[in-house]
């Protein structure tokens, strides 16, 4: 838990109609901040009828809203049951063409924590809005129809999930009453999820069996048709759940915009984005690399002693630096990395895919690059394995890629810092968003080896400080040292340098 949650070990009290799961998990200490969760899974897996259940048991819904479904759902289900899904407003256009098509944010809260929903659509053309709703949350809720099981777009949205950094996921065996609450059958879609998950590097998994119509293991509990089961209802599970926290790591500043009102003022507008920062602490600005330290954080009319993730500020230097809009200020202590060249896993969320070896334009915050992509692999979703693949790659293919910059590009792995790892990608033909994708890695600029002038034997290595730093510390150089010069340049410097170095490199 981060340090900035507040642990409480009070006990579960039993709020009204919520049954505890296990003496065990009061005593667990609770993290206290809003939950971001999406909700994902095939068409039809009952989403927005979850969804629905949710807000209405947890009593979010508003007595109007109340009155409207009651209308509208008249004779809507078998079982006499409002048709929860109709809460989901505003999406007159679902209920027209029965799909849902963008993502709706909901809010809801029990008496211990509130929670922000994502309702993500469950069609494969929508994968774009799933990636968006999946780039903010800390808990996927993966629902699957208890008839059908795993299916090829729920492998795919856990997929894409992990991917965008989702450690914690609720798996949701859903209409578990037209099976008549068959326990073999739970049992056996959570063991062939669990196996998926794993593949995919989470370990966080908790099954629930439930029915979302009928409210059962959802916020109240589902004990008296399903007494073998003794696990948390999805309300316990998303209560025990932690918050990621955007505020651990180095500070983050991307630059918005840089405002000269006079001759003797000049700050750097943005949100922070990780990390914290203060009066008189030392800051890099990327690429460059220039330092520099804070003189003050001002915030639209405050000068404030301090600054934390979240907050848009404009940060003004002791000195004059050369600052644009697409730099990014950070603390000299834990840096992003800087680099021509990343490793990146990407969705291709255009039907023309991917082409390799083609210029796309990368954003991430406010900066725009030149990139090209040359894809390595290419997740199968059935059986979770990354196949050797160097093709296009295809709409809502998942794939993992090398980037290559023509200017030096700054970037946190998307592990460490969501905003300063994830980037989206445009077509310069067409100026769509053909995918989405998060950086996993550096790929060492080891192209900086050439030959000095002609006579020269020794090889000049002339690198970013940082690469040069662990080259001369690794053993697989030891022998070598004494044939080479290691120049340490800024990021900046080394790009201009090899561009202007041609053949030799
Ligand atoms: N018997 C039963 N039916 C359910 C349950 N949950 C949902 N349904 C029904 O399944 C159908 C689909 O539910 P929705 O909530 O609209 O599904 P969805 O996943 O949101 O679908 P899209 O919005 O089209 O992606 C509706 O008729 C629901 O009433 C359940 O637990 N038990």
């Amino acid at each position: 838990m981060s340090a900035t949650a507040t642990a409480t070990t009070t006990p579960v009290a039993a709020s009204a109609n919520v049954i505890p799961f296990a003496e065990s998990a009061a005593r667990v200490s609770r993290d206290t901040r809003p939950l971001r969760l999406i909700t994902c899974g095939s068409v039809d897996d009952g989403k927005s009828t979850l969804i629905g259940r949710l807000l209405w048991d947890t009593k979010a819904v508003k007595e109007d809203q109340a009155a409207t479904l009651a209308r509208d759902s008249g004779a809507q289900n078998d079982l006499g049951l409002p048709d929860f899904a109709l809460l989901l407003d505003g999406l007159q256009a679902e209920r027209e063409q029965g799909i849902t098509i963008d993502v709706a944010y909901r809010y809801f809260s029990t008496d211990r924590r509130s929670f922000i929903v994502a309702d993500t659509p469950g069609h494969e053309q929508y994968t774009r809005n799933m990636v968006t709703g999946a780039s903010t949350a800390d808990l996927a809720i993966l629902l699957a129809d208890a008839r059908v099981g795993l299916l090829e777009q729920t492998r795919r949205h856990a997929t894409i999930a992990a991917l965008m950094g989702i450690r914690q996921f609720v798996l949701a065996v859903n209409k578990i009453d037209l099976i008549g609450y068959d326990k073999a059958v739970f049992e056996k879609i959570a063991a062939e999820f669990r196996e998926f998950g794993l593949a995919l590097g989470v370990r966080q998994i908790t099954a629930i069996p439930m029915s979302a119509l009928k409210g059962e293991n959802v916020v109240l509990s589902g004990t008296e048709a399903m007494p073998w089961y003794e696990g948390p209802t999805l309300i316990e599970a998303l209560e025990l759940a932690t918050s990621r926290s955007t505020q651990a790591g180095g500070f983050r500043l991307p630059v918005q915009r840089v405002v000269r009102p006079g001759e003797s003022f000049r700050g750097y507008q943005g949100t922070v984005s990780g990390g914290a920062i203060k009066p008189g602490d030392s800051v890099a600005v990327l690429p460059s690399g220039t330092v520099a330290n804070v003189k003050q954080i001002v915030t639209f009319d405050l000068v404030r002693n301090a600054a934390v993730a979240g907050d848009a500020i404009t940060l003004v230097l002791d000195r004059q630096v050369d600052v644009a809009r697409g730099d990014i200020i950070v603390s000299i202590d834990g840096q992003p990395m800087t680099g021509t060249s990343f490793d990146a896993q990407l969705v291709s969320l255009q039907p023309g895919g991917i082409e390799p070896g083609k210029r796309y334009w990368l954003k991430s915050g406010a900066r725009r690059q030149r990139v090209t992509i040359e894809p390595t692999s290419q997740l199968d979703l059935s059986t979770g394995q990354w196949k050797p693949h160097a093709s296009l790659l295809s709409m809502n293919a998942i794939g993992k890629v090398h980037l290559s910059f023509e200017e030096p590009a700054v970037f946190d792995a998307y592990e460490q810092n969501r905003a300063t790892g994830a980037f989206i990608l445009i077509d310069p033909d067409t100026l769509n968003t053909v995918a989405g994708g998060m950086v996993t890695a550096k790929r060492a600029d080891i192209g900086g080896i050439h030959r000095g002038k002609e006579g020269e034997q020794r090889v000049v290595l002339s690198l970013p400080a940082d690469l040069a730093e662990q080259l001369m510390a690794s053993e697989l150089f030891a022998s070598r040292r004494d044939e080479a010069d290691i120049r340490r340049l800024t990021a900046a410097e080394a790009a201009e340098f090899f561009s202007n170095a041609g053949s030799d490199i």
